[in-house]
């Protein structure tokens, strides 16, 4: 291919099957390593908005497990911004390319290395896009990172992100996990 990316990255799908434990559900859909090569693998998938109620994409660099327990993620958090059902249609496949571009285009410069990957979440209570970073406590990267994916999915105030901790959403009992970090930093309570 004659545009080469930085990193080879790998696109997986999860395919809700409640039959099955977690991690069987998770089918690796491609690889891939250059503009071209990306380019082929989105134009080969439906779109989010299409895809049936509980399914997931994740796009994760090579190496990386989208899971909470792959090294790389098992200290690491999420920056989860919620997609509200009424603006599901404009919003959801929108933000899902802006940024997985921001991220295979290298968008974070130096910041890129501490990101694990993206993820959205087909989900009838309210879809989700996520991109995950390997060390919930580096709070200037995190906060950096942050901003970059604000910009980039062109969201304005009131509109939130939230840094989630694995740790915390993977031993969360009730829906709400409390944030880390908030931005706005404004909400942050
Ligand atoms: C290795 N392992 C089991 C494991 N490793 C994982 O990394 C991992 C899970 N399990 N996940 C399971 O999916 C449920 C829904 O989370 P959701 O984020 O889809 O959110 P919803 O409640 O479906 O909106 C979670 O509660 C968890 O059971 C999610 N997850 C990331």
């Amino acid at each position: 291919a004659r545009h080469p990316l930085n990193s080879r990255w790998v696109l997986w799908y999860l395919k809700n099957d409640r039959t099955k434990n977690w991690e069987d559900c998770l089918h690796k859909v491609t690889t891939f390593d250059s503009i071209e090569g990306f380019w082929s693998a989105i134009n080969h998938i439906i779109p989010p908005s299409e895809l049936p109620w509980g399914s997931d994409f994740y796009v994760f660099r090579e190496g990386i497990l989208p899971m909470w327990e792959d090294e790389n993620n098992v200290k690491g958090g999420r920056w989860l911004v919620y997609v509200e059902r009424a603006r599901r249609a404009q919003d959801l496949d929108h933000y899902w390319m802006e940024l997985l571009m921001a991220l295979v285009g290298e968008q974070f410069g130096e910041d890129g290395a501490s990101i694990s990957g993206a993820v959205v979440n087909i989900r009838q209570k309210g879809d989700k896009v996520a991109l995950w970073t390997k060390d919930a406590e580096k709070d200037g990267t995190n906060y950096r990172i942050g901003h970059v994916c604000y910009d980039v999915l062109r969201m304005q105030d009131p509109n939130v992100m939230r840094y989630e901790v694995h740790k915390d959403a993977s031993a969360r009992t009730g829906s709400c996990v409390k944030p880390r970090i908030v931005l706005p930093a404004k909400y942050m309570k």
